[in-house]
């Protein structure tokens, strides 16, 4: 990693008890304008009962209703033309690394990761969901010329329990579990009783920024009530990511505990419902947050990549896009509507996109010296 300051490894125990302007991107280097609409307009479409409602018949369970993440609504149309027109507007940044390398010639690029879906093919059990070693070397590799950070819904434990690379700053519940560097951000001041310095398991010294611990034990009751209710529901799966709850199964309807918890809220992801906070804390607010820590904010020679496949990754891209801060790219193999300029089809090809950055900076950074040379 090669961030100038606060540079340390984020790997830390969880404690029981325990946030500009341009950088150099600008708009009129973007390859396209955003698309038309936006997601949070967009309606989630309702699925007819399926067997699961049949199994589950009683108690709240009796309301049952399926809520497919909203993506699909938007393009129905699966066909080859369909993909080939979305791809125009999201191209692959395989295709266009020339033009990503160019725009990053001269900058120190900030990277994002997601894991699920990014990192880690999606498979059905989420206990399941390994990266592979080739691309954990990669990541390693990545980290050692670029400031990099996971971000995933998953707890921050759990995601750096599968990644398992100290040279990373990891956020887990969708940013909302930060451990990063000691530099100040400005955006923890909203959060007095929220930022603490620490060491991690290598001594050094991080800060933890945690805007939602007020919550915990909110979760916990809720994870403890979702496990209650989704007893014998074959394949339903919660999972508590202490600062949000998971429900792996998309026909259980939790109204009820919306209902009695009014400060917690319902999102969606890939086969999954969530519930968590009602702060305004999300994985967009994460990378600013993160980027000011590593003192990479309000700089022109700043370039932050974000890559990621799920609904919750859109608040980072739109960050990135809004604030020309540096491009989202979206890992689909389908069309979806999407703030991220790029897209990549699968974790193979982040892989690969990931490994032509290190490449192309060493190669930057070999120009450099030769340059030196000849000066002297
Ligand atoms: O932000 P992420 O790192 O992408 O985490 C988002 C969710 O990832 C996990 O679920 C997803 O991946 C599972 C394993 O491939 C898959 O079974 C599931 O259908 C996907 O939604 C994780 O289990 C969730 O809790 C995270 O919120």
């Amino acid at each position: 990693m090669d961030v100038e300051s606060n540079h340390s490894s984020p790997v830390l125990a969880d404690p029981a008890s325990i946030n500009s302007s341009r950088l150099g991107i600008y708009s009129n280097l973007l390859p396209y304008s955003p698309p038309g609409g936006s997601l949070s307009s967009s309606k989630y479409s309702r699925k007819k009962p399926g067997k699961l409602d049949e199994v589950c018949s009683s108690g709240w369970l009796d309301a049952m209703k399926s809520s497919s993440p909203p993506r699909k609504k938007l393009f129905k149309d699966g066909s080859d033309t369909a993909y080939s027109s979305w791809m125009f507007k999201h191209p692959s940044a395989l295709n266009s690394f020339e033009e990503i390398a160019n725009f990053a010639k001269n900058k120190k690029i900030a990277m994002f990761l997601d894991y699920d879906g990014t990192l880690s093919p999606i498979v059905d059990d989420p206990d399941n969901a390994f990266m592979s070693d080739d691309m954990r070397s990669i990541v390693k590799n990545v980290a050692k010329y670029f400031p990099t950070a996971i971000i995933s819904g998953r707890s921050r434990d759990k995601v750096y329990q599968l990644v398992g690379l100290t040279e990373l700053y990891y956020a887990g519940s969708h940013g909302m579990d930060i451990l990063g560097p000691v530099g100040k951000a400005s955006m923890s001041n909203d959060h007095p009783n929220y930022s603490e310095s620490t060491t991690d398991q290598q001594g050094k010294e991080v800060n933890l920024f945690q805007p939602a611990r007020e919550f915990i034990p909110m979760i916990d009751e809720v994870f403890r009530t979702l496990v209650e209710n989704t007893k014998g529901i074959e394949g339903a799966k919660v999972e508590n990511h202490k600062f949000c709850a998971s429900v792996h199964f998309r026909n259980v309807d939790e109204e009820d505990i919306l209902d009695k918890y009014p400060r917690l809220r319902r999102t969606h992801g890939r086969k999954v419902l969530e519930v968590r906070p009602m702060i305004d804390w999300n994985k967009g607010k994460a990378v600013e947050f993160l980027l000011e820590s590593l003192g990479l904010s309000n700089r022109d020679d700043v370039l932050s990549i974000y890559i990621g496949d799920d609904l919750s990754d859109e608040d980072a891209f739109k960050v990135l896009r809004e604030g020309n801060r540096g491009y989202g790219i979206l890992v689909s193999s389908r069309p979806k509507e999407t703030s991220a300029v790029y897209s990549l089809k699968d974790p193979i090809e982040v892989m690969k996109f990931l490994n032509s950055l290190v490449t192309w900076k060493k190669v930057e950074e070999g120009g450099c010296i030769l340059n030196n040379r000849r000066t002297i």
